[in-house]
């Protein structure tokens, strides 16, 4: 029987596999991550007081002390415990913890390092969200701004590079045959997935900007892509069996500085070329993951390319502003991204979320953390297909974009990932390997 029939849905990913690289986060990256954002906080004392007086200070210490309460209790394996903040997706997250308790039959066991690494890493992130909602005046400041920024300022050379890539293909448009056109579809999609690399919670917030020109690298990380569906997508995007062109295209964004200019720079290259007439992307609604893109990281990033003194990069930038003004391209947060549900579970925790995403030709997702939640983080068996481990997630054709940094790897011919552990025990957290990975219920040819 094909390994698709034979998988019942396995257990989630955990911190219980001592040493496991779920273990290994939740014991040492996500308690350095939370001591780099108390340190953030320590640094920025004197701006706070200049800002808020002693009221940013008072908020400040309150901040600090929750979020020292929170790494004791995951460095201690404590219980999980209800969010307090009363926002308005917190009565979710508590009902979701509700449920897991239930589940466990025991208010003890759902802990951080019993739990599903799924639902306690994303946890965190929005336990970081409550100290500092809970402490007026300094709710919406962004503790991982600075990285975010720095990691943007670092790669420069890199987006130079790709703007400078993207003006020469704009100008030789109209000559290029529809084969040349996918041709440079595929080094942009290629730069857009290895852009992917630069997520600060993988480096535990070190420096993890582009520095060498992504086109140029292509070619040597051509033998990492363990899976490439990008003709798979070209035909989603241009055949005349879709509804006429051209198209809407969604992308489901993760990490903001050099990775979200691979987006954008990708978005912009389908539009100039008439292959999709609009494009949505979807950012978070509060700071996530540390490096993943807010409203403020997207605008910000589109402003700071326009006042660059790069002709071609302030081209770039010019052309994305009036993008967005004339709403070829929009941006959206959605609660449901920052939430902790598998993507299974979306029709049901976020129908219109689904449903919006229904009338899109095609959503892709970027990064690792979307993959987790695309596959449910389980222990499937790397030849389960894609489409059986997204258990009928399938709101429009689909495509994963993502570099390897989590155990969970599935839609590998029978064999491939055996190999690839026995000579490369750590090949699917280092980030050195990648896919492209299409998934549709109703493309004809491409049957799963
Ligand atoms: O989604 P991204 O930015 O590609 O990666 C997120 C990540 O760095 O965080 C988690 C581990 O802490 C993993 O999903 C992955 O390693
Ligand atoms: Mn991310």
């Amino acid at each position: 029987m094909a390994a698709d029939q034979a998988a019942q849905v396995p257990p989630s990913l955990s911190a219980k596999v001592v040493g496991s690289f779920a273990y290994l986060t939740v014991k040492d990256r996500m308690p350095t991550i939370l001591t780099k954002v108390i340190d953030t906080l320590h640094r920025n004392k004197d701006k706070f007081l200049e800002e808020y007086g002693k009221e940013g200070i008072e908020a400040e210490k309150q901040t600090i002390a929750l979020l020292s309460k929170l790494r004791n209790e995951m460095q201690t394996d404590k219980p999980v415990v209800p969010l307090t903040d009363g926002l308005p997706d917190a009565e979710i997250w508590n009902r979701y913890l509700q449920r897991h308790r239930q589940v466990e039959e025991d208010q003890e066991a759902v802990s951080w390092f019993k739990s599903p690494w799924l639902y306690v890493e994303c946890y965190m992130y929005r336990r970081i969200q409550e100290a500092l909602w809970l402490n007026p005046p300094i709710s919406d400041y962004d503790v991982f701004n600075e990285g975010k920024t720095l990691s943007f300022l670092e790669s420069q050379q890199a987006v130079m590079a790709l703007c400078t890539y993207l003006e020469e293909v704009k100008k030789k448009t109209e000559e290029l045959s529809k084969k040349e056109l996918f041709l440079h579809f595929k080094k942009l999609l290629q730069v857009s997935l290895w852009g992917n690399k630069c997520d600060l919670s993988i480096s535990a917030g070190k420096d993890n900007s582009q520095k060498t020109d992504a086109i140029d690298s292509l070619s040597s990380l051509q033998p990492f892509i363990l899976v490439d569906d990008s003709d798979l997508m070209w035909s989603t995007l241009t055949s005349a069996e879709t509804q006429g062109p051209p198209r809407r295209l969604d992308i489901v964004l993760d990490n903001a500085s050099f990775e979200l200019i691979t987006d954008l720079v990708l978005a912009d290259f389908l539009v100039y070329a008439g292959i999709v007439r609009e494009v949505r992307f979807h950012g978070k609604s509060f700071p996530w993951f540390v490096s993943d893109v807010t409203a403020n990281d997207f605008h910000w990033t589109i402003k700071q390319t326009m006042a660059t003194n790069h002709r071609w990069i302030s081209k770039c930038g010019v052309r994305w502003q009036s993008y967005l003004k004339e709403g070829v391209w929009s941006y959206h947060d959605h609660p449901f991204w920052t939430l902790p549900h598998e993507f299974c579970e979306m029709a049901a925790a976020a129908p219109d979320l689904y449903a919006a995403l229904q009338g899109s030709d095609l959503v892709v997702f970027k990064g690792d953390l979307n993959y987790r939640k695309l596959t449910g983080d389980r222990y499937w068996d790397h030849a389960v297909s894609f489409g059986t481990s997204l258990r009928g997630f399938s709101p429009a054709p689909l495509c994963a974009l993502r570099t390897l940094k989590a155990n969970i790897q599935v839609g590998l011919q029978p064999g491939r990932g055996e190999r690839l552990s026995s000579v490369e025990p750590d090949w699917m957290s280092s980030s050195k390997y990648a896919v492209i990975q299409f998934h549709s219920s109703t493309t004809p040819w491409q049957q799963d």
